[in-house]
């Protein structure tokens, strides 16, 4: 699959968001910064990616997800905790870039922040009822099939 992605800044030319593995799900989106961020213990910030992609097809979204080892080693992770992206947004790729653990954290220049995940998606229409066809769970949720 092919997405029009524009470039916003000069740097991003030759280090587009790319799959690192043959089998990657996610493209690593960088930190388009001039200078280090340092987020503060719990300190939140919207940082630039460089690049704005148009998916188009409304059967298609993209997802921002957090690194792992950022998120689980030093608590970087997203403040709109998954970030969703449109077919139809056209403007710049932002992360919201959250420290979520007690220790200041620095972005650096061009740093891989997060990650994309291109997904498919189903636009779907309502069809209003009185009673919905049986199913086998019903009504029954929130461990209602028990814990084993
Ligand atoms: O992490 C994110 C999340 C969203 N977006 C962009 C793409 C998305 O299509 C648009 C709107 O996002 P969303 O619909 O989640 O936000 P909203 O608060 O509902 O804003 P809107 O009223 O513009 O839809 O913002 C980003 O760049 N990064
Ligand atoms: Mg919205």
């Amino acid at each position: 699959m092919k997405i029009d992605v524009k470039i916003l800044d000069a740097r991003m030319a030759d280090q587009l968001p790319a799959y690192a593995t043959p089998g990657s799900a996610g493209l690593d989106l960088r930190a388009c910064l001039d200078a280090p961020l340092t987020l503060a213990p719990n300190a939140w910030q919207l940082v630039p990616t460089g690049i704005a992609i148009y998916l188009k097809d409304p059967g298609y979204a993209a997802l921002i997800l957090p690194r792992s080892g950022l998120g689980h080693k030093h608590g970087i992770v997203l403040g709109n905790l998954v970030g969703l992206i449109d077919s139809d947004y056209q403007g710049q790729l932002m992360v919201s870039a959250w420290n979520r653990s007690p220790t200041a954290f620095t972005i650096e220049p061009m740093e891989r922040l997060a990650q994309l995940v291109i997904v498919p998606v189903v636009q779907a229409e309502f069809n209003v009822v009185n009673e919905f066809a049986a199913s086998q769970r019903g009504e029954g949720g929130y461990g209602s099939t028990g814990k084993a």
